[in-house]
């Protein structure tokens, strides 16, 4: 690592109280994701980044690691992350230049619109989720997505002229995300015994990026409408970055809803992907995989807007994807069948927006 090792930030993840409300919340002092994920220490080693959130059969070979296992604990990769080599600068410019975007008149925005002639949906652009059935929930949320890698790949005709420094902004942002998504696959190599690079080289040079734009405006009914329904994220790996000021994530754990604090520090959460719990899950049949994507959402704010920047990092939508071989064994079978990327989209999109439940990886499970 270049930077000396990524940090993970001690954060006090609250549990949420009935009205989903994220700031206001103080209705209990239970740290449980400060205790239970994360050791109570500022520094930590780069490995322990990741093995703060990994199984305890795993942990146990990790001697660096101080975090105290209970049984039963889910695992699963959704940590702040702080010292991670990224300049302060250069996230809040990203952030401005979101600001910036979204502040622009609806006429501006649409000349990035997502919808063809109006009607015709396409992931890529300025927009909503495609309106695929008639009781769809919808997020209170507006939203830009562009495809970032591969670069050759990029639609510039979606990507905002203004602010100027937006285009110039996401391209230096998305070097230095890539650079940390790569120093985060290494260390759960590591973890795992695998080959340093092996799960880097699950991603060629036609695996997508895309980067998401979200922005929640002020909603005059919190209590009724969410940012982001539950969702577990479809790519591999996310390197989300937050608002500084306005809190609103939250994450599902035994049942209760955790907020997770504005990022006033300039850190970058991390986010395991379905993607890459179905090709590295294996071993753990007892529990149901070693890494997990776990479950989230985003609630609204009723007097402030709120502002996130997701880097998703999938996979070639062409490849096979499964167990990878090292991790299997006859007494550790392989838990779900193989699949190309692309078909597993295909199914998410139908399992998440049709509310049939929005972890497509159970539904692979062999
Ligand atoms: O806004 C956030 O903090 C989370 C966004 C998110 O979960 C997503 O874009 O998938
Ligand atoms: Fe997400």
């Amino acid at each position: 690592m270049s930077h000396g090792g990524c940090r993970i930030q001690c954060s006090n993840w609250l549990p949420a109280c009935k009205n989903h409300q994220a700031s206001t919340c103080s209705e209990s002092k239970n740290c449980l994701m400060g205790t239970l994920l994360v050791p109570r220490c500022r520094s930590l080693s780069q490995q322990s980044i990741l093995a703060c959130c990994l199984h305890p059969t795993i942990l146990r070979k990790l001697p660096s690691c101080g975090r105290r296992c209970r049984p039963g604990d889910s695992s699963s990769v959704c940590d702040q992350v702080s010292n991670h080599g990224m300049e302060a600068s250069m996230m809040d410019s990203v952030m401005t230049a979101s600001r910036e975007f979204f502040h622009l008149s609806l006429e501006e925005k649409k000349k990035c619109s997502n919808l063809i002639d109006g009607k015709y949906f396409q992931v890529e652009g300025y927009g909503n989720d495609q309106v695929r059935t008639q009781d769809q929930r919808l997020d209170w949320s507006d939203r830009l997505h562009l495809r970032v890698e591969p670069e050759g790949g990029r639609n510039l005709v979606h990507w905002p002229t203004h602010p100027k420094s937006f285009r110039d902004d996401l391209h230096e942002y998305a070097l230095k995300c890539k650079r940390i998504k790569g120093d985060v696959l290494r260390a759960m190599a590591k973890i795992l015994e695998l080959d340093e690079d092996c799960l880097v080289n699950q991603f060629n040079s036609d695996a997508p990026t895309f980067a998401r734009f979200n922005h929640f405006p002020p909603c005059p009914r919190p209590d009724l409408v969410l940012g982001i329904k539950p969702h577990a994220d479809f790519p591999a790996l996310t390197v989300l970055l937050m608002d500084k000021d306005v809190a609103g994530l939250q994450y599902l754990r035994d049942g209760t809803w955790y907020n997770v604090p504005a990022a006033c520090d300039h850190t970058l959460l991390i986010n395991i992907g379905l993607t890459m719990e179905v090709t590295i899950s294996e071993p753990q049949i007892m529990t149901n995989g070693i890494f997990t994507g776990p479950m989230h959402r985003v609630v609204t704010n009723a007097d402030k807007e709120r502002i996130s920047v997701a880097m998703f990092y999938g996979v070639d939508p062409e490849q096979e994807i499964g167990p990878i071989a090292h991790l299997l064994s006859e007494e550790q079978p392989a838990q779900y069948r193989k699949m190309k990327a692309k078909d597993l989209l295909v199914l998410h999109h139908e399992h998440y927006a049709g509310g049939r439940g929005p972890r497509i990886a159970d539904a692979l499970k062999i």
